[in-house]
C-alpha cells in the first residue's frame, strides 16, 4: 500500500505567494513533447508523446527566491520529520525545484517512478475531485501502465497550500488530465538522503524530462 504525509503550510508562505507563482508561470511556461520510454517510464506499450509544461529550475531559482529558501530550510526540516533521517537539498538547479503546469484540456502527465528518495510537492492550485488533476499512485509496485495504476491506486487531490511528501521510487504514478477550468500548478521539489544521494540520479534523466526542443 502506498502512503504519504501532508502538511498545511499556508501560514508559512509569504503574502501573495500564489499570484507570485502564477505570474512566473505566465511569463516562463515552456511546453515540450515528452516521448516515452525512459528507464523511469511506466507507460505500458505504445504510448504516444505527451505534451508537458514546466517552468525550468533555473528560472525558479532566479524568480522565486523565497521558494528556494523554504526548500533549503523549513520544508527540508519538515522532510526530516517525514523521513526520520537527514534530508539533503539538491544542488543542481535544473531539478532541485521546478514548477509543473497542466492547462485545462491538456494531457495527463507521464506515468513514471521517481529516482530521488523524497518527493515534496507544494500545491499552488486546488482541484475538486470532478475537475481532474488528481495524482494517482499505484498501491501495487508491479503496475506498469496507466490502466494498471488506475486498477488499484491511492489518489491525492491537490489542495492549495498543502505540502505533500512521499517516496515515489517504487510506486508508479501519474497526474490525470485537468478537466475543470483551472490551470494546475505544483512546485515539485526533489530531496536526497545519505543512502540515496544526488550523485545517483540517472545521467540521462534531465535530457529526457527537460532537454529537447520547445513546442508551441
Ligand atoms: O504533480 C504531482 O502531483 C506529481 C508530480 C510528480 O510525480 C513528479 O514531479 O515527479
Ligand atoms: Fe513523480
Amino acid at each position: 500500500m502506498f502512503g504519504w504525509t501532508t502538511f498545511d503550510v499556508t501560514s508559512q508562505l509569504p503574502d501573495r505567494w500564489d499570484t507570485d507563482i502564477a505570474e512566473v508561470v505566465r511569463k516562463n511556461q515552456s511546453d515540450r513533447l515528452l516521448t516515452p520510454p525512459h528507464s523511469t517510464s511506466r507507460e505500458g506499450n505504445g504510448t504516444p508523446a505527451l505534451c508537458t509544461s514546466t517552468v525550468r529550475g533555473s528560472v525558479v531559482w532566479e524568480e522565486l527566491p523565497w521558494i528556494v529558501d523554504l526548500y533549503r530550510g523549513r520544508f527540508r526540516e519538515l522532510g526530516e520529520r517525514f523521513a526520520r533521517r537527514k534530508v539533503i537539498a539538491a544542488t543542481d538547479r535544473r531539478y532541485a525545484v521546478v514548477l509543473n503546469v497542466q492547462d485545462p484540456g491538456g494531457d495527463r502527465s507521464e506515468c513514471h517512478v521517481d529516482t530521488n528518495p523524497i518527493a515534496c510537492l507544494l500545491y499552488a492550485t486546488g482541484h475538486m475531485p470532478e475537475a481532474g488533476g488528481e495524482l494517482a499512485i499505484a498501491n501495487d509496485v508491479r503496475s506498469r501502465s496507466v490502466a494498471e495504476v488506475d486498477h488499484d491506486c491511492s489518489v491525492i487531490y491537490p489542495q492549495k497550500g498543502h505540502l505533500v511528501f512521499f517516496d515515489g521510487r517504487s510506486h508508479p504514478h501519474y497526474v490525470r488530465a485537468v478537466t475543470g477550468g483551472v490551470t494546475r500548478i505544483v512546485v515539485a521539489m526533489n530531496y536526497y538522503t545519505e543512502e540515496c544521494p544526488e550523485s545517483m540520479r540517472p545521467a540521462d534523466l534531465d535530457a529526457y524530462l527537460y532537454g529537447s526542443p520547445v513546442v508551441g
